[in-house]
């Protein structure tokens, strides 16, 4: 089965920092897998190249079989026009095209829409999908209309999905923050995803969300979505990842199932590295 997301060799230096320095690794259809690290491994950076949000410096992104991030050639670096063509949208896909594509993802620190309810972030996501044209959304026309029921009817489902049983007309900021990364989840697979990107989301939930989460992820994976997730809750990552990749300073370390990880000299090193500094 070829692989729905493949990065091969992707690196990305800001400044004198190498944040990714080469990490390949590939995911299938309806796989969970983890990426972990110690703080300032390069996993959100990586994300981020991963998701359009960032250049990487070099490698390449191929997600269903599309270039995200391809390499230029030679010629155009040798000519110094790398930076200007890609500022154009030569060799990179932006963010809303890869989303299109179907991947999505939440952020570490959360970022809804603050000043919009529940129902309405949930929305935001749908709209991109409704083919209303400009007179018929301002005139209101029945077209128009049974758009935005179907809209509000699929917001309410994925909603009821990620379990969040509140006011769906509350401000997000309303909320607790485990439901508040809840909603983004919604947010996130009202884009129809193949693959979802999860950054941190178990940061900050009590024991029973972490519960909640463990299962709603394996749900979303029944969907057959696949699911990529940064976390440093190991508990919460060896019951849940069916693979594990594994950064330090940028560099893959590791790449298996959690029993291989959990026993990998280098893996091992580099945590107990972190335990012994933090002394
Ligand atoms: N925008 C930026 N500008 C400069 N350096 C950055 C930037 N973003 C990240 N870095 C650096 O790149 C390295 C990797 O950071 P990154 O946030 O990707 O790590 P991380 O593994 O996600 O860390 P954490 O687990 O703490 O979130 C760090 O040294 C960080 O300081």
């Amino acid at each position: 089965m070829s692989a729905l997301l493949e990065v091969s060799d992707l690196r990305l230096q800001f400044g004198g920092v190498k944040a990714v320095d080469g990490l390949s690794f590939e995911v299938h259809a309806a796989e969970i897998l983890a990426v972990i690290g110690p703080n300032g491994a390069g996993k959100t950076s990586a994300f981020n190249c991963i998701s359009g949000f960032y250049l990487p410096t070099s490698g390449s992104v191929r997600f269903d079989g599309r270039n995200i991030v391809r390499p230029a050639p030679d010629f155009w670096h040798a000519l110094r026009l790398v930076p200007l063509l890609q500022s154009f949208g030569f060799f990179r896909v932006l963010p809303s095209r890869v989303t299109k594509w179907g991947m999505a993802r939440t952020f570490q620190n959360l970022r809804l829409f603050r000043e919009m309810s529940v129902l309405d972030n949930v929305k935001t996501a749908l709209h991109a999908r409704l083919r209303e044209g400009f007179w018929s959304t301002l005139l209101h026309t029945p077209g128009y209309r049974r758009a935005e029921e179907a809209c509000v009817r699929e917001a309410r489902g994925w909603l009821d999905f990620v379990g969040y049983q509140g006011s769906e007309h509350l401000y997000v900021t309303q909320l607790p923050y485990g439901e508040q990364r809840r909603v983004e989840i919604a947010r996130a697979l009202a884009t129809s995803p193949q693959l979802l990107l999860l950054d941190e989301p178990a940061a900050g939930l009590n024991f029973n969300e972490k519960q909640a989460l463990m299962a709603l992820i394996r749900r979303i994976r029944d969907l057959g979505v696949a699911v990529v997730l940064i976390e440093h809750d190991m508990g919460l990552v060896m019951k849940l990842a069916e693979r594990i990749v594994v950064l330090n300073y940028g560099k893959e370390i590791a790449d298996g199932t959690p029993e291989q990880i959990a026993r990998d000299p280098l893996v091992i090193e580099a945590y107990l590295g972190v335990e012994e500094e933090a002394r």
